[in-house]
């Protein structure tokens, strides 16, 4: 049901995609329902470009007959779509599960609007049930171990911290880093954690989306419901 619903999220946002648009294309299956749904209007004629956020999408884009683009020729994209793995009433996102995370957040702060596309699974009241994906240099990884969980304690979490893949065989991001995948269970204040994980000098980038969502589909039992972020989320 969880993919069917993932679906019907994503098809709602296809109808979102207006002619001559420059779009960022998120990752992940949810994102892959969404590249084949563009796909099918793009062969019925509909002109657009996109950005894809991993080798991933830019693999299954291609393959649609989507034409791509990089955020070098076009450094300002019209509407991103992408999926989450947790997102909270005022849309604020854990991404990164896929580990596309810092392509995800690079592509979604250059455009001028992000519609996240979700089944129910994925709305929590407060984020950290799905262990927060922390991407790291892999030189200096013990130091930034460290220093990562200084942070959380400062910010009163606590949890295991493990190294996406193992130590024998990292799992490597698109940009060549490693991901640290921090099961914290309840994050109360994400924009304050943001900050100091943000403050790490071996912390790439983290899946915290803040003020990054205007809108969400999130399709579930009840049908497509659309969360939309206030005026107050964004400033947040
Ligand atoms: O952040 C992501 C990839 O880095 C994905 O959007 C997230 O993991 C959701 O994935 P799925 O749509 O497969 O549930």
């Amino acid at each position: 049901m969880s993919d069917e619903w993932k679906r019907l999220a994503a098809e709602r946002a296809v109808e979102d995609v207006m002619p001559g648009m420059k779009l960022g294309i998120g990752t992940g299956s949810t994102a892959e329902h969404f590249v084949k749904a563009l796909g099918a209007r793009v062969r019925d004629g509909l002109d657009v470009i996109g950005v894809p956020t991993s080798e991933r999408t830019r693999e299954l884009a291609l393959s649609e007959g989507i034409q791509l683009t990089t955020l070098e020729a076009e450094p300002q994209l019209d509407l991103t779509v992408d999926g989450a793995d947790e997102l909270d009433p005022s849309l604020v996102l854990i991404k990164g599960g896929g580990g596309a995370l810092l392509r995800e957040k690079i592509v979604a702060a250059a455009s001028k609007r992000m519609i996240v596309i979700a089944d129910a699974s994925k709305v929590v009241d407060v984020l950290g049930a799905f262990a927060l994906p922390i991407e790291v240099m892999p030189f200096g990884l013990a130091a930034t171990w460290n220093a990562i969980e200084a942070a959380l304690a400062e910010n009163g979490l606590s949890g295991d911290l493990v190294l996406r893949g193992g130590k024998d065989h990292p799992f490597v991001t698109d940009g060549g880093h490693y991901i640290i995948d921090a099961a914290l269970g309840r994050i109360e204040h994400p924009a304050c954690l943001a900050e100091d994980l943000a403050a790490i000098p071996g912390v790439v980038e983290h899946g915290l989306f803040i003020g990054l969502a205007d809108k969400a589909y999130v399709a579930g039992a009840d049908g497509v419901l659309v969360v939309e972020a206030t005026a107050q989320d964004a400033e947040n």
